[in-house]
C-alpha cells in the first residue's frame, strides 16, 4: 500500500502547553488532529471549569486561519477538588478530569497525595459522565521506576475501577505488559492510549551508547519485552487502545540539562510515525479503527466526517524547531527518516 485515507483522527492525550508556546503547539496539532484531550499540567495547574475554559480561548486563538481544531479540556484533580467542582466543570463543558500522583511527573507538585479523599469526586465523574484520565504510577521513593507502573495498577487502578462501576476510566500512555493485560482483560469503561515512542523504543534506546534525553519521559520507557508486549496488544486490534500522542514539548535547554525534563515533542510526525509502526506490524488496516474511531466512541463523540490521507514517502524530521520565543526545541525523533507522510491534512 502506497496511500492510505483515514477518518480525521483526534490525539486523546496532548500538552500543548501556555503563552507564546501556542504558536507552535497548536498549528502542529490541528495540521492533522481535528479535536484533542488536552492535558491540564500547567503551572499553576488548570483546577476548575472557569480555567479551563480561560484556557480554551488561548488555544483557539492560536488556530490558524482557515484551520478547525476543537479542544477538548481537562481539569486537574487535588486534594481541594469537590464533587461541586466536577458539576460545574461539565456545566462549563470541560471534558474529562485528570489524576496525576502528586510528583509523579511534569508540574504534578499540586496534585492528589490521598487517593482516598477523591471517592465523592470519583462519584461525581460518573454522575456527570466524564472520564477519569490517569496517570497510572505510584511515587513512592521506595517503589523502582520501572515498577511504579505495574504497583499503581494493583494497588491504586484496581480499587477505583472495583469501587466505581459507573466510572469511565482512561489509562494514559501505557508502558508494561501488565498494563496492556489489564485494560485488555476489564470492562468496556476502561481503555489505555498509547505513545509512539512506547511502541517505537525500549529503555535501550534511552541509555545504550549515551543518555539520550530526547528519548526521556514518563513513563519511562521500559525493557524489550514490555514493548513487544504493547506492540502486541495494538495488533489485537482490541477497541479499547487508541491513539494518544502525549506530544510535551519542553525547551532543548531543558531536556539537554543536568536534570531533563520529562517528554517528547512528537506533534509534527505523530500520525506519522504511528502509520509506519502499523505498517510495520502489518495492521495498516487498523490505522483508523486506533487513531479516528476506538477515541470518539469511548467518548461518546461524534466521529469525525472528513479525511487525511497519508503518503509512503520518506521525509526528515527536523533536527530542531525554533519557538516563537526564539529559542530552540528538539522535536521527538530529530534527524530520522520517516516512511508516511501527511499529503492531505487540516482543512
Ligand atoms: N509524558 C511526559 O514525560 N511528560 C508530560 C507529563 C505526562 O504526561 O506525564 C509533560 O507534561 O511534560
Ligand atoms: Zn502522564
Ligand atoms: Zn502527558
Amino acid at each position: 500500500m502506497t496511500k492510505i485515507t483515514i477518518k480525521r483522527p483526534d490525539d486523546w492525550h496532548l500538552h500543548l502547553r501556555d503563552g507564546d508556546m501556542l504558536g507552535e503547539t497548536v498549528p502542529a496539532t490541528a495540521r492533522c488532529f481535528k479535536r484533542a484531550i488536552v492535558m491540564p499540567n500547567l503551572v499553576p495547574p488548570v483546577t476548575t471549569g472557569a480555567l479551563a475554559m480561560e484556557y480554551r480561548s488561548r488555544i483557539t486563538e492560536a488556530i490558524p486561519p482557515g484551520q478547525s481544531f476543537e479542544p477538548l479540556m481537562t481539569i486537574f484533580l487535588t486534594n481541594e477538588t469537590t464533587p461541586q467542582t466536577i458539576a460545574e466543570a461539565k456545566a462549563l463543558g470541560v471534558t474529562a478530569a485528570k489524576l496525576y500522583p502528586a510528583g509523579a511527573t511534569t508540574n504534578s507538585d499540586a496534585a492528589v497525595s490521598q487517593l482516598d479523599y477523591l471517592q465523592g469526586v470519583f462519584e461525581a465523574l460518573a454522575e456527570n459522565k466524564m472520564p477519569l484520565l490517569v496517570h497510572g504510577e505510584v511515587t513512592d521513593h521506595h517503589i523502582d521506576i520501572f515498577d511504579r507502573e505495574k504497583v499503581f495498577i494493583e494497588s491504586k487502578l484496581v480499587p477505583i475501577v472495583d469501587r466505581n462501576p459507573d466510572l469511565k476510566v482512561v489509562l494514559e500512555h501505557i508502558t508494561t505488559k501488565e498494563a496492556a493485560e489489564f485494560v485488555l482483560a476489564a470492562s468496556d469503561r476502561v481503555a489505555a492510549t498509547i505513545t509512539p515512542q512506547h511502541l517505537l523504543l525500549n529503555r535501550n534506546d534511552l541509555l545504550v551508547g549515551g543518555v539520550r534525553p530526547h528519548n526521556f519521559c514518563l513513563p519511562v520507557l521500559k525493557r524489550n519485552t514490555h514493548q513487544e508486549a504493547l506492540r502486541k496488544a495494538v495488533a489485537s486490534k482490541t477497541h479499547k487502545i487508541f491513539l494518544g500522542t502525549d506530544s510535551a514539548p519542553h525547551e532543548k535547554s531543558k531536556k539537554e540539562n543536568a536534570c531533563g525534563c520529562a517528554g517528547c515533542y512528537s506533534a509534527w510526525s505523530g500520525i506519522e510515525l504511528y502509520a509506519q509502526i502499523f505498517e510495520d506490524l502489518g495492521i495498516l488496516d487498523h490505522l483508523e479503527a486506533f487513531a479516528s474511531i476506538n477515541g470518539p466512541k469511548f467518548y461518546d463523540l461524534p466521529i469525525n466526517s472528513d479525511t487525511i490521507t497519508l503518503e509512503k514517502s520518506a521525509w526528515q524530521i527536523p533536527k530542531e524547531i525554533i519557538l516563537p520565543n526564539g529559542r530552540p526545541i528538539v522535536p521527538f525523533f530529530a534527524g530520522e527518516t520517516v516512511a508516511w507522510r501527511l499529503v492531505d491534512g487540516s482543512k
